[in-house]
């Protein structure tokens, strides 16, 4: 494939699959972008705007938008931009095809405990897979600030000589990996631990507390990661400790949004039900609690989240993580 000749296209409109579409559109190339919402098609096709999901952003020209999945069926590459739990149902209601499936979502299948390359080779058979993930919050990356990203290629470097020009621009840089299961499950885990540090932050418990709960819970993220087969080094670049670090420290992310508005007593049931964006932790942390206790694994943080996430009072939550037994930093127990 020629990266210059080579079509492409996003797949979901929400915030990150339209500021990708933008940044891709950057140098003028076409993109279709798919949306499930039909007036957002129209929404973005005449006024060059998104208000449902992105509405910082004027939209490039270039971008055209389509409600009809079956237009993005012969492109060579598409990132794949949906809410994890959705990826399975939107990808099989595409016609079968051989290309490239660039992965963007970050979650963790409820019920199969699937990843999301595990969900989509499992849909898409004749694809290549690859995982794009990292600290990238969508308004900055639409607005064209510098971001980078590791771009893990289960096709490894074949693959990557391939999507990786197709996909870099001069302010968005994407590094090479073939960490699959590692670049997977460092976003996974980590918006779990996003919704951790917003309640630190909702229960003004200070930033002695949050940087704990970065530490501690990158042990977590570690824990799992090795367990399920991925590399620790992948788990220490961008797609692991970089997007930690970002989502744990800033009220615009969603996840930390939600347990900073848990923290200060809300009730998750209700905040759940008045989002229209997704707090992808929210939907993790119960099939991570499940995935880490077939694994025998101590994930006390996650477990916490889970916990606040099904109602239990947020101080109690806290006391029962500090009143845990003392032991080494590096113990297997947690
Ligand atoms: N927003 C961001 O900054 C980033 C988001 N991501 C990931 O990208 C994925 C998508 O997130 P956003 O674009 O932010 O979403 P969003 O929260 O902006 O929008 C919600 C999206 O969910 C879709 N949706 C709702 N119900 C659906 C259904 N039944 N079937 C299929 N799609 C449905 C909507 O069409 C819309 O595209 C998530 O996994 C998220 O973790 C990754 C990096 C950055
Ligand atoms: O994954 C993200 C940034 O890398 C976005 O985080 P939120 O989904 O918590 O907003």
């Amino acid at each position: 494939m020629n990266d210059k000749a080579a079509t492409i296209g996003v797949l979901g409109a929400g915030a990150w699959g339209t500021a990708l579409a933008q940044m891709l559109a950057s140098d003028g190339r076409k993109v279709l972008l798919w949306a499930r919402e039909t007036e957002l098609v129209d929404e973005i096709n005449a006024k060059r705007t998104n208000s449902l999901f992105l509405p910082s952003a004027k939209l490039a020209q270039s971008i055209h938008a389509t409600g009809d999945i079956a237009d993005m069926a012969g492109l060579d590459a598409l990132l794949v931009v949906t809410p994890a739990q959705h990826m399975g149902s939107v990808l099989g209601s595409m016609p079968a095809h051989s290309r490239d499936l660039v992965l963007c979502s970050k979650g963790i299948e409820a019920g199969s405990g699937r990843l999301m390359n595990h969900v989509a080779q499992g849909v898409a058979p004749h694809s290549a897979i690859a995982v794009l993930s990292g600290p990238t919050f969508a308004h900055e990356v639409a607005a064209g600030l510098p971001t980078a990203v590791t771009l893990a290629c289960s096709g490894g470097e074949d693959q990557w000589e391939r999507i990786a020009p197709v996909i870099a621009r001069p302010s968005f840089r994407p590094y090479y990996s073939n960490d699959v299961t590692g670049a997977e499950i460092g976003g996974s885990v980590k918006n779990v631990l996003a919704i951790a540090c917003g309640v630190v932050e909702g229960l003004s418990l200070g930033q002695n507390a949050r940087a704990a709960l970065i530490a501690r819970g990158y042990v977590e993220m570690l824990r799992f990661g090795e367990a399920l087969g991925a590399r620790a080094e992948t788990l220490a670049g961008l797609c692991g400790m970089g997007d930690l670090v970002l989502t744990c420290s800033s009220a615009a992310s969603r996840n930390f949004s939600l347990g900073k508005a848990l923290g200060e007593g809300g009730r998750a049931e209700e905040l759940m039900a008045d989002r229209k964006t997704v707090a992808e932790g929210a939907h993790t942390a119960p099939v991570l609690v499940e995935l880490a206790a077939r694994h025998g694994i101590a994930m006390p943080i996650v477990t916490a989240v889970y916990d606040l996430l099904k109602g239990d009072d947020p101080r109690a939550v806290v006391s029962g993580l500090l009143a845990r037994p003392l032991r080494a930093e590096q113990s297997p127990a947690g």
